[in-house]
C-alpha cells in the first residue's frame, strides 16, 4: 500500500508571494519544498547559455530531459542552493531576463512533460509544499489542500522591484509592471497547463495582507483539509 503523503499546492502569478509563503509553510510544518519555477528558471538559464531560441522545442526538450540540476538545502540558514552543472546559480536565475525566458519556454508542452517526473519526485514524507503555476491543476492534482495566491499587478511589481534591488539587480518599476502583465498574459493563455485556480482551492488576494496574515489563512485552511488524515503543525 502506498503511504498517503500530504501536499499543499500554492499557485499564482509572478510576485504574489508564493515563494516566500511556501518557504515559511514548509519550515513551520517541517515538510519538503518544491520551487517549481526555479526548475523552469534553471532550464531557461541553461538555454540562454547554449544560445537556444525560446521556440526551439527539440533542443529544449533534450536539455530538460538531461538537466543536471541539484537542490542543496543548507539546514542552518534554511536556504536552498541551486546547482546547475556544478555551478551555484541560486542568484543568477533570479534575473528578470531569466524569468521572462522561463515563461516563454514554459509554454512548450513537451518541455513541461519532460519536467513532470522531476517535480513529482519531491513528494516525499512527511509532506510537500509545492509552489508554481500548475501544482494543483496538473502536477499534484490529488493534493489535499490547494491555494491560489494573487495580488494586484502594481503591488506585485512593487514587491519584485524591492526584491530585485535587495539582491543587487537594477530595475525600473514601469518596465516591471509591463513585464509582469506580459508574463501574466502568457502564463494564463498558453494552451498547456495555463495558470488558473484549481478546483476547490482557497483564493487569497494578498494585496493588502501581511506575510503573517497570508500564512495564517493558509495554515487554517490546510488544517481543516488535512485534519482527518494528518496533523498540520501550528
Ligand atoms: N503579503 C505578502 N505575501 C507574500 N509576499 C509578500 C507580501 N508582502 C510582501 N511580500 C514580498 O513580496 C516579494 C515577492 O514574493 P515572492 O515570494 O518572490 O513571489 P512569487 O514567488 O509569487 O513570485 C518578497 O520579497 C516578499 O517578501
Ligand atoms: N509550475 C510552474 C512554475 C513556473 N512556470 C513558469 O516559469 C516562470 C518563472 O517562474 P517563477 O515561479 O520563478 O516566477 P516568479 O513567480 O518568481 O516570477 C513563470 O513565469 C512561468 O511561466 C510554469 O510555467 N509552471
Amino acid at each position: 500500500m502506498t503511504q498517503n503523503i500530504p501536499v499543499i499546492t500554492i499557485d499564482g502569478p509572478s510576485g504574489a508571494g508564493k515563494g516566500t509563503i511556501s518557504r515559511i509553510l514548509a519550515e513551520k510544518l517541517g515538510w519538503h519544498l518544491l520551487d517549481s519555477g526555479a526548475i523552469y528558471r534553471v532550464l531557461a538559464l541553461a538555454a540562454l547559455h547554449h544560445d537556444f531560441d525560446a521556440d526551439d522545442e527539440e533542443s529544449l526538450v533534450a536539455l530538460a530531459s538531461n538537466l543536471d540540476v541539484k537542490f542543496e538545502v543548507e539546514e542552518e540558514k534554511s536556504l536552498t542552493h541551486i546547482i546547475l552543472e556544478g555551478e551555484d546559480v541560486t542568484m543568477s536565475i533570479r534575473a528578470e531576463a531569466v524569468g521572462n525566458m522561463a515563461s516563454k519556454i514554459a509554454a512548450l508542452p513537451r518541455v513541461r512533460e519532460a519536467l513532470l517526473r522531476r517535480q513529482r519526485a519531491f513528494k516525499e514524507l512527511p509532506g510537500l509544499v509545492a509552489d508554481g503555476r500548475d501544482m494543483g491543476t496538473v502536477v499534484f492534482k490529488d493534493a489535499a489542500a490547494k491555494v491560489y495566491l494573487t495580488a494586484s499587478a502594481e503591488e506585485r511589481a512593487r514587491r519584485r522591484y524591492e526584491q530585485l534591488l535587495e539582491k543587487g539587480f537594477t530595475a525600473k518599476i514601469d518596465q516591471l509592471i509591463a513585464e509582469i502583465q506580459e508574463r501574466d498574459e502568457r502564463d494564463t493563455n498558453r494552451s498547456v497547463a495555463p495558470l488558473q485556480a484549481a478546483e476547490g482551492s482557497l483564493f487569497v488576494d494578498s494585496t493588502d495582507l501581511s506575510i503573517n496574515e497570508v500564512v495564517e489563512q493558509i495554515l487554517e485552511f490546510a488544517h481543516g483539509k488535512l485534519s482527518n488524515t494528518e496533523k498540520v503543525g501550528s
